[in-house]
This record gives structure tokens, C-alpha cells and sequence, in this order.
């Protein structure tokens, strides 16, 4: 028989069996006590629903599979089980109430193994270095901890109003300063950044693009085929492979050089109090040495990854509303005239007399959602829900944005719509936006406290001291705001750029900010 002929013949045995292999192993999986899978879209063998996954506005086409199989979907994308959950008693259900068993994170060959990004608390596996990370984050940003950020948020606050007024256009890059760098990097190292081009923010930013682009769906075909992961880096078709050394080297700086400039002002005595200074007290022993040193540095670098693009988002979320709704920010402004008067701007203090305020921080929760699909978890053994079967390794993916524009929750829930949390409001009674937006059990977000605390205090200096309107065209005519939400593709959903128009409330308005920030710097 001819080379060629023996190649085929070989080449189809293998994939017969490889066929086989799949459907006696899923057949095995259906039924191991007459419990079927999930219901989801067929697929087909080998590569599963791999087809059938949408390239776009995933939650969303989430969501309306849902009309045909149920609030579980599950798919298999070449044999790797997926589950995600349109519904919030599902989610409590299974990612809180059996949390013992749906709190692994599932490995990623591109962005976690090749980036080395596997010291990241986001990803870490559950185990003990999980418990040590979240022990340390707890202590930090637990929720009355959180009052010790209160002065740094404020005043970047208002600096960010003042940005804003300066350059409107750079708002986005205004509000990365303001909600991630001032207040974070504060939080985390004890830094002050720089107006302009701040060092640590520099490498945080290098290392955080690299891999949003390494950890976008589908980008990289090593993540569904991670035998790829071998290959050598001269290979052809291997970029992928010099891509990842090349951001490797950032993920380790990012991680390395804050850490380390810090610990020598820490030795020096010149460091301001930090989550870093605390814990270098914390783990110092009686001899001198630091235990969980790597811990620590991962734990006060993942803030300003994990806690960065998350909260620009909202932010962003929140100034394209008022652009939509030019109503909520009337009224956001007359409460805060009442209760807040001219003479002086908001601060924490005021939050419980702000109702309006807070039905904003909500809505900005609930809205847009900043993590539509959230970070899998991975179940660790088999399970049995609701009389399906869930196989061990099954990556559960709750879809926040189903939750969080249920409509009977959230009644009319595409609009951005403060008031359906006041008294007598459609959502008066709803839960909390909060209880979805930052996870389930036990990888619930550890930054949500500092979060929404930096939220609140944003939204109210915004509206105490500025006005956002349309931007205008070359022509003086404002340009129309967008009619729904668009945003830039990736796992973070930002929405994209649109310009606006800043100016001051009034001249008395712009002197309390000035004279607030004059007297803080
Ligand atoms: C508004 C801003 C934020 C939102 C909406 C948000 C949302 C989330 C969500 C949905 C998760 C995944 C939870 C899960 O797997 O069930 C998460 C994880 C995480 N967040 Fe946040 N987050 C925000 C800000 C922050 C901040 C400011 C920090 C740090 C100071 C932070 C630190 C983390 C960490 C470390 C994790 C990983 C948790 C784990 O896997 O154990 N986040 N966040």
C-alpha cells in the first residue's frame, strides 16, 4: 500500500477513535445515576459547541438561549464542560451555598501559564495559598476597614472633577487616575502617584493590556488546545509563544519593582501606612524573616489589577448616563443642594441623607455590568443539581448580566433608572445590585467595599460641582448621545469612547472645588 493511503487510513483510525473515545466518555458523564447533562445547544463531536458560542454580545445571546433551554446552559467546547447560569437562586445555589466545592478557578495555558500571571489571587487555585490570600485582602478591605481610605478617595475625587473640567476629552484617562491609581495605588504601596506618567502605573498598565489581550475569548487557540503550550517558540506559527515572553517579563515587573521600591522606604522608615506596611508587620516573625512574602506581593498588586479597569468602567458607565439621562443628573443635583447646600461638597458622612445618590450607585452597578460573564469557577467533584448531572471540572459562569436586567427584578431594566429605588419605586424592595456585580461565595470580589465606597464618593463630587452635556460638532451642534449601551470588546465591559461637554456648575461651585483641593495639597 502506498505511504500516502497507509497515512489516511491511519489518520482515520485515529479520529474514529478519538470520536469514540469522546462519546462513550460523555455518554459516561450523562448518565453515572440516569441524571442527563444540562440542557444546551447539541453541538458536534470532538469540537462540541464550539460553533455554536456567540462572537458577540456573549451575555446577552446567554441570556436569550435561555428562552430555549432553560436558566442552566450547558455546552462543551472540545471537551471541556461549561455551565453558565442565567439565574441568581441558581448562582446562590451552587457558587455559595456548595461553595466548598465551586470555588476552583479552571487553569488558563495563555494568560495564566505562559504570562505567568499564576501568582495572581484571581486566579490562584483553591487551596491554602487561596485561604492566606483572601485572609490578607480581608484585613485590608473589609468593610469598616474601608472608612481608612475615605480622606485619599475624597480628595481624588475632586481632583478628577477638576480634570474634568480642564480636559473633558481625557475623561476616561482622568477617571483611571482618579479611581485606580490616586486611591489604589495609595491603598495598596502607600504611592502617591504622579500627575503624568506615573512609573508603577506605567508597568501596572503594560502588564494589565498585555494580558486582557492574552485573556480575551478565543483569541488564542493554545487555551482550547493547550498541548500548544509545548511547542517551541521557534516554531512556525508559534508567536503566540514570543508574545508571552515577551509580557511575561511585564507581569513580573509589575509584580516585582512597586514591591520592592516599597520595601526599602519600609526599611528606610519612609513609607506612608499601607496594605503592604501592614502586612510586612503582620508576617514579620520574632527572628526577623517575612513568611508569605510572595503572597503579600501578590496580593498588593492584584488590586490595582483586578481593581483598576473595573472601577474606570463604572465610572465611565455612569458619566455616559447622564449623557442618556439628563434627568439624573438634575435631580442627582438638586438632592445633593438640599442636603449637601453650595458651600461645601459631599463626603462619606453625608451617604445615609443622599437616597437619590444611592439609587445612582446602584443603577451604575446594575446598568452596564462591568463583568457580564464573570471569572469561571471550576467544580471540583461531580455534582447533582435540580436532577442534572454536572461533571467535575465544569467551569461555572454566572451571567451577570442576565441577573442583573431580570425584568421582573429590575422592571424595565435596559433603562438607567435611579428612581426605581426610592420609595414607592418599581425595585424599591429589589436586591441589591452589589450581591451579583461582585460574584459568589467564596471568590466573591475583596475589593467591593473600597469599591463602591469609591463609586459613591465619584458620583457625588461629579454632580456637586459639575455639568455634563453633549459634546459639540464642528459646527456648535451638540452631538446626539448614543441610544443604548456599546462597548469595547474583551472580558471588561468599557464603554466605548463618546465625548462630552464639561463646565462648571457655577462660579461658586468651581471656588468650593478649587479651595477643596488647595486645602488638601
Ligand atoms: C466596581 C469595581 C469592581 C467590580 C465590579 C468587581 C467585580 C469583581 C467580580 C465579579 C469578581 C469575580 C468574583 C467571582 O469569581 O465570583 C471579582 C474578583 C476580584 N476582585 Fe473585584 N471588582 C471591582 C473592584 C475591585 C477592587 C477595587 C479590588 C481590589 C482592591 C478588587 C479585587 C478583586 C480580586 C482580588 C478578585 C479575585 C477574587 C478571587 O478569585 O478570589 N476588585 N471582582
Amino acid at each position: 500500500m502506498p505511504t500516502t493511503m497507509l497515512f489516511v487510513v491511519d489518520a482515520t483510525v485515529l479520529i474514529l477513535s478519538v470520536i469514540w473515545l469522546r462519546l462513550w466518555r460523555r455518554s459516561r458523564r450523562r448518565n453515572p445515576h440516569g441524571c442527563p447533562l444540562p440542557p444546551g445547544p447539541k453541538g458536534i463531536p470532538i469540537i462540541g459547541n464550539v460553533f455554536d458560542m456567540p462572537k458577540s454580545d456573549e451575555a446577552l445571546a446567554i441570556l436569550n438561549w435561555g428562552k430555549k433551554y432553560g436558566d442552566m446552559i450547558y455546552v462543551e467546547i472540545m471537551g471541556k464542560p461549561m455551565l453558565f447560569l442565567n439565574s441568581y437562586n441558581d448562582a446562590v445555589e451552587l457558587l455559595e451555598k456548595r461553595s466548598l466545592w465551586y470555588s476552583d478557578r479552571p487553569t488558563w495555558p495563555m494568560s495564566g501559564e505562559l504570562l505567568d500571571w499564576e501568582w495572581s489571587p484571581v486566579i490562584t487555585h483553591y487551596d491554602e495559598r487561596f485561604k492566606t490570600y483572601r485572609q490578607f485582602m480581608h484585613r485590608h478591605f473589609k468593610a469598616d476597614v474601608c472608612h481608612d481610605y475615605w480622606v485619599t478617595q475624597t480628595e481624588a475625587a475632586r481632583i478628577f472633577a477638576q480634570q474634568m473640567l480642564e480636559k473633558p476629552n481625557e475623561c476616561e484617562r482622568h477617571a483611571r487616575r482618579y479611581a485606580a491609581a490616586a486611591t489604589i495605588m495609595m491603598a495598596a504601596y502607600g504611592h502617591e502617584v504622579a500627575p503624568e506618567g506615573d512609573y508603577f502605573v506605567a508597568l501596572a498598565d503594560r502588564a494589565v493590556e498585555a494580558w486582557s489581550r492574552a485573556a480575551a475569548p478565543g483569541a488564542y487557540l493554545v487555551d482550547t488546545l493547550p498541548w500548544l503550550k509545548h511547542i517551541p517558540s521557534w516554531f512556525p506559527g508559534a508567536k503566540f509563544k514570543r508574545d508571552a515572553k515577551i509580557w511575561s517579563q511585564y507581569s513580573k515587573e509589575m509584580r516585582t519593582v512597586p514591591y520592592e521600591k516599597t520595601m526599602k522606604k519600609i526599611v528606610d522608615g519612609t513609607a506612608h501606612p499601607s496594605m503592604m506596611s501592614g502586612l510586612i508587620e503582620f508576617c514579620t516573625q520574632p527572628d526577623g524573616t517575612i513568611r508569605d512574602e510572595d503572597i503579600i506581593s501578590a496580593c498588593t498588586c492584584v488590586c490595582y489589577g483586578a481593581g483598576a479597569d473595573t472601577t474606570v468602567a463604572l465610572m465611565m458607565s455612569f458619566i455616559l448616563a447622564l449623557l442618556m439621562y439628563p434627568d439624573v443628573q438634575t435631580r442627582g443635583q438638586e438632592e445633593l443642594d438640599c442636603v449637601v447646600g453650595n458651600g461645601r461638597l459631599p463626603t462619606f458622612d453625608d451617604r445615609g441623607n443622599l437616597p437619590y445618590i444611592e439609587g445612582i450607585v446602584k443603577e451604575a452597578l446594575r446598568w452596564n455590568p462591568v463583568l457580564p460573564l464573570t471569572i469561571p469557577h471550576r467544580l471540583m467533584k461531580d455534582d447533582f443539581y435540580n436532577g442534572y448531572f454536572i461533571p467535575e471540572g465544569t467551569q461555572v459562569i454566572a451571567n451577570h448580566w442576565a441577573m442583573l436586567h431580570d425584568e421582573v427584578e429590575y422592571p424595565d431594566p435596559s433603562r438607567f433608572w435611579p428612581e426605581r429605588w426610592m420609595p414607592g419605586g418599581c425595585s424599591e424592595n429589589s436586591r441589591h445590585p452589589s450581591k451579583v456585580a461582585f460574584g459568589f461565595g467564596r471568590r466573591i470580589c475583596p475589593g467591593q467595599y473600597f469599591a463602591t465606597n469609591s463609586l459613591f464618593i465619584g458620583i457625588a463630587t461629579v454632580l456637586a460641582t459639575v455639568n455634563i452635556t453633549a459634546a459639540l460638532d464642528e459646527n456648535g451642534i451638540p452631538v446626539p448621545p448614543p441610544k443604548r449601551i456599546v462597548n469595547t470588546p474583551g472580558i471588561i465591559s468599557h464603554p466605548q469612547h463618546f465625548d462630552i461637554s464639561v463646565a462648571p456648575r457655577s462660579p461658586a461651585s468651581k471656588a468650593v472645588l478649587n479651595d477643596s483641593i488647595r486645602n488638601t495639597v
